[in-house]
């Protein structure tokens, strides 16, 4: 068995994603392939995707075809991905029933004639990032080029959806590798800006529940000219990939399947995670162009079971259909497993992904302009904004005295002197106006997302030459499940830039910067745009608030303010962490230092966006514990079927340490947030006594959580100690029944030795020592035989009590199907008997009918004989139409006769359906009875191998503890 392993998972090599040559090329091995093989393998050629996985992206889009002229057909692009043999399976002695052949084969080993190809096929030792390259960068670049692109996970249960779409902070899954994506594309975009919103749902049991907002479940699919829609969904504009992330994160804690019963209930649960990418030209020109809006949606499927509602008929479907419509680009990536238990689900899985290459789609650009498109509305309302703040600049202009001539000097200045105080009130107005205007075209600006990039390059319409490969900061880990990071790191030291024509390069100084980046977070990239020197004025924050020429001037402070504040919302973004709280402190003190005075309006606006910026962090933080605390419970279940790994201990320790540290951070940020609202209070009480209670209430909600989830993960620790303690005592116990084997083995090989004196005399008393001590360790010896045949006596009657549960629980379902059959017979049985019964009754009734017709001529004949000369005497008449009477009773005595042989043969097939009826019940009720007596001798033959295990058990409490040990083990 290990050998042939060995063999297939040489041939999985082959299927790699390093493996090239001639295994590579279907046509190479489908010279014996069956009809079946032949259709599959010209798919296979056929199609574009089918090309190498890196000059892919060229062969389905050509780089000098703008995308809404490029018309030509495209299939789904349809890949599979397989797992490798996880560790019960190959406890189990699985075997590997299909496998890799060549990069685009899928082949059955027992029967090599059925094979299928498809544009690509990974083998397990395939990383997910090269899935993502192969198989989902392109719909990713079209979703920010304006083309609908849907990426899915189909497989059975435990196939690999979950690692391929999620991943783990090791392995990062298509979702966080295709957020990170995106947000690099718009960093290589800077001629267009950017909205980004995402939306997160799930189908469990067809129902629709929204996974951003708990209160969302249950929602409902409307229709519009558009497509559809999941009406009163949540969506969040996202700002960075760290942010997205913590989303997703919190919306799997919000999922009805649990990390615990993940498998028993999954197979019923698909999510779909919407990312809507909003995006315009930006700069002077962009008046009028259009705003192309387009949607990726990246969806888990579980293949369900054949009695759930089929796919057509579910709402899934109906999310679905207007992706599938055909003017997106849709990756089908079905993960299945290689195991021979598995063979007919990941057949299953291999026909659905078969049929799928078939579905024809046109990829086309959405260029859309209407009231949906939210960038276009915050652009509009940014442009209103600041004409309305430049109208208020030239309000205050025009009061001032260049513009008139020497002699109205005098009368002006008596009138400005005049007017000064309702001047100075007016001032005050207009400057709350601009204040208010700015606050809100800061707050929209920092939803739009532009490049900090010279725009030099364009990547509308053509895509620029090689892109850097993304890398995970240590901000989006974190929000992965939590995996040893270290190897993260060393894959990405390993990790070879691979441009899209194919050449590798090493990364080098990339690397390095990759490497900073990861350090720092991704969003250092994602600062304030620079359109308006108004607004934003100077970027150096030294030169910020305090370096302000006019502080008097709300306009230059607030734009100086307005960088600042936002480059650390920013980075707040990306980075909840330690160093961005003292940011944020910092933040504080230029906010401080840079205060007009109480009261002020822009004083409090500014104080208003120092709350959101504290919550928004407050959240992110909350959202980290609850991620860590959840990594830490799956750490304990872990710990549980491993506790001899001494990592998990280490990490889980980690974990706690992160919690513990963010939970101070909470803290502090609470105290700041309170403090903050302290300092508006004073500004502005009747304003921001709403906002107080309502940060309040969230805080103490944030706290309460924070509680129940610390006194969660006192409970799990608890029990976690508890088990270890357990584990512990078993080693011990394991570990001592080990030494003593050991001690009675090296027995075996013990001849006593007779010591004899200096006079040659035998030594009696060292004699009987050793004769004491061999009798010792014989007894010992026999102690340790004893327990190890217990041992084995209990794995005995383990594997029979199994046995017997199985046999037994079949024995229940037939017997249940028996009683089933039985009762559904005894309807049909009931009915019988009385149709049966009517038609007896019928039947009786015709004999009498047929009896009296019978008996009416004889009597006729009878009386005729006595009455001739009386029947003489009757006219003519009469004779005739007493001959006309003998012919009707002679024809209804026919019919009669007819008639009843027919109803005689259906009372006899009748007879006959009763008799087979009658039969099948007596089989029945025999079965039933044979069944039921089984179940009962199963009963009594498990209460005797309990007892019998009960005794066992009390003999031998270390041999409980070890099979105990080995049940947990398994
Ligand atoms: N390509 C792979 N490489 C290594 N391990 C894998 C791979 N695919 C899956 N696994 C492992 O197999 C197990 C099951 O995978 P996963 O949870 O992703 O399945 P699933 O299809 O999402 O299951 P479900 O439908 O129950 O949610 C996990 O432990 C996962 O880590």
């Amino acid at each position: 068995m290990a050998s042939k392993q060995g063999v297939k998972s040489r041939r999985f090599g082959g299927g790699s994603s390093t493996s090239k040559g001639a295994a590579n090329s279907p046509s190479s091995s489908t010279t014996s392939s069956s009809k079946q093989f032949l259709e599959t393998s010209v798919d296979g050629q056929s199609s574009p995707a089918s090309s190498s996985a890196r000059s892919k992206p060229h062969a389905f889009y050509p780089e000098a075809v703008p995308l809404d002229v490029h018309k030509a057909k495209e299939n789904v692009t349809v890949t599979v991905r397989f797992r490798p043999l996880n560790p019960r399976e190959i406890r189990q002695g699985e075997e590997i029933a299909w496998y890799a052949d060549g990069e685009t084969i899928v082949r059955n080993e027992y029967n090599p004639s059925i094979a299928y190809a498809y544009d690509r096929v990974f083998g397990p030792t395939t990383t997910t990032r090269h899935v993502y390259d192969v198989a989902s960068q392109h719909v990713v670049s079209g979703a920010m080029e304006g083309v609908n692109g849907t990426i899915f996970a189909y497989g059975v249960t435990s196939s690999g959806k979950t690692h391929t779409m999620h991943g783990d902070q090791r392995s990062p899954g298509i979702i966080p590798l295709a957020v990170k994506d995106a947000f690099s594309i718009i960093q290589e975009t800077p001629n267009r800006e950017f909205l980004l919103r995402v939306s997160y749902l799930e189908i469990y049991n067809e129902v629709v529940n929204d996974l951003l907002n708990p209160a969302g479940q249950n929602l409902r699919i409307r229709e519009d000219a558009q497509g559809t829609f999941v009406e009163g969904i949540k969506e969040e504009v996202v700002l960075s990939p760290a942010h997205a992330l913590s989303l997703i994160a919190a919306g799997e804690e919000h999922r009805h399947v649990g990390s615990t019963n993940f498998n028993l209930l999954s197979s019923r649960s698909h999510t779909i995670f919407t990312l809507t990418i909003e995006s315009s030209p930006c700069g002077e020109n962009s008046e009028g162009e259009a705003v192309t809006l387009s949607q990726l949606v990246i969806s888990k499927l579980t293949e369900d079971k054949p009695s759930h509602i089929p796919y057509r008929d579910s709402k899934l479907t109906r999310l679905l259909q207007s992706s599938l419509s055909g003017h997106g680009r849709v990756s089908l990536i079905c993960t299945v497993t290689p195991s021979s238990s598995s063979t007919e689900e990941t057949h299953n899985t291999l026909k659905f992904a078969h049929r799928a290459k078939h579905i024809e789609i046109q990829a086309a650009q959405n260029k859309i302009i209407d009231e949906k498109s939210l960038i276009k509305k915050y652009q509009q309302e940014i442009q209103c904004l600041k004409e309305e703040l430049d109208q208020l600049k030239r309000g205050i202009v025009t009061v001032q005295p260049k513009d008139t001539g020497e002699d109205d000097i005098v009368l002006l200045k008596q009138k400005l002197e005049d007017g000064q105080v309702k001047l100075q009130s007016r001032l005050e107005q207009e400057e709350e106006a601009k204040a208010a205007l700015l606050g809100r075209i800061q707050r929209l600006t920092k939803l739009i997302l532009v490049s900090t990039k010279a725009s030099h390059s364009t990547r509308f319409p053509n895509r620029p030459g090689p892109r850097r490969r993304h890398s995970f900061g240590e901000e989006e880990l974190a929000y992965l499940p939590y995996k040893r990071r270290d190897l993260i790191l060393d894959e990405e030291n390993i990790d070879l830039y691979v441009n899209l024509e194919g050449n590798v390069e090493t990364t080098g100084d990339s690397l390095k910067e990759e490497k900073k980046t990861k350090k720092h977070g991704l969003l250092n990239w994602l600062k304030l745009r620079k359109r308006d020197g108004a607004l934003t004025g100077t970027s150096d924050k030294s030169s910020g608030a305090k370096s302000t020429s006019t502080p008097s001037t709300p306009q230059g402070e607030s734009g100086n303010h307005a960088e600042s504040r936002l480059s650390h919302s920013l980075a707040a973004e990306s980075s909840p962490s330690a160093d961005l709280i003292s940011e944020a402190r910092e933040d504080k003190d230029t906010h401080e230092d840079s205060l007009l005075g109480p009261g002020t309006p822009l004083t409090s606006i500014k104080s208003v966006d120092q709350i959101d910026l504290l919550r928004e962090q407050h959240k992110i933080l909350c959202g980290e514990v609850a991620l860590h605390s959840s990594s830490l419970k799956r750490l304990s279940e872990e710990t549980a079927r491993n506790p001899q790994d001494g990592q998990i201990h280490v990490e889980m320790k980690k974990l706690k340490d992160e919690i513990k540290a963010k939970s101070e951070q909470i803290d502090l940020l609470e105290k700041q947030i309170s403090n903050s609202v302290i300092v508006s209070d004073k500004m502005d009480q009747s304003g921001m006594s709403q906002t107080v209670s309502e940060l309040m209430a969230q805080l103490n909600e944030k706290s309460f959580e924070l509680e129940v989830k610390v006194a969660d993960n006192h409970i799990i620790q608890e029990q976690l100690n508890q088990k270890i303690g357990e584990c512990e005592n078993l080693q011990e116990t394991i570990a001592s029944l080990k030494q003593q084997l050991e001690e009675a083995l090296e027995l075996r090989n013990f001849s006593p030795v007779v010591n004899h004196s200096q006079h040659g005399e035998p030594n009696l008393d060292k004699g009987n020592e050793l004769i004491n001590d061999t009798n010792e360790r014989l007894l010992l010896q026999e102690k340790i035989n004893e327990i190890q045949e217990l041992k084995q006596k209990v794995r005995e009657l383990t594997d029979a009590k199994d046995q017997l549960e199985l046999r037994n629980q079949k024995l229940a379902e037939e017997s249940s199907y028996a009683k089933g059959l039985a009762s559904a017979a005894a309807v049909e049985l009931k009915a019988l008997s009385e149709e049966v019964a009517k038609l007896m009754n019928h039947n009786e009734r015709l004999a009498a009918e047929l009896a009296a017709s019978k008996n009416s001529p004889s009597q006729r004949r009878t009386s005729g004989a006595g009455q001739n000369g009386r029947r003489e005497s009757h006219g003519k008449l009469r004779r005739n139409d007493q001959g006309g009477s003998n012919a009707d009773v002679k024809r209804e005595l026919a019919l009669s006769k007819e008639r009843e042989l027919e109803y005689e043969a259906a009372l006899l097939e009748r007879d006959q359906k009763e008799a087979e009826l009658h039969r099948k019940v007596e089989e029945s009720k025999q079965r039933e009875a044979y069944l039921e007596n089984e179940l009962a001798n199963m009963w009594v033959l498990v209460a005797k191998l309990k007892k019998s295990q009960g005794a066992d058990n009390d003999a031998s409490a270390s041999t409980r503890e070890h099979f105990q040990f080995n049940e947990f083990d398994i």
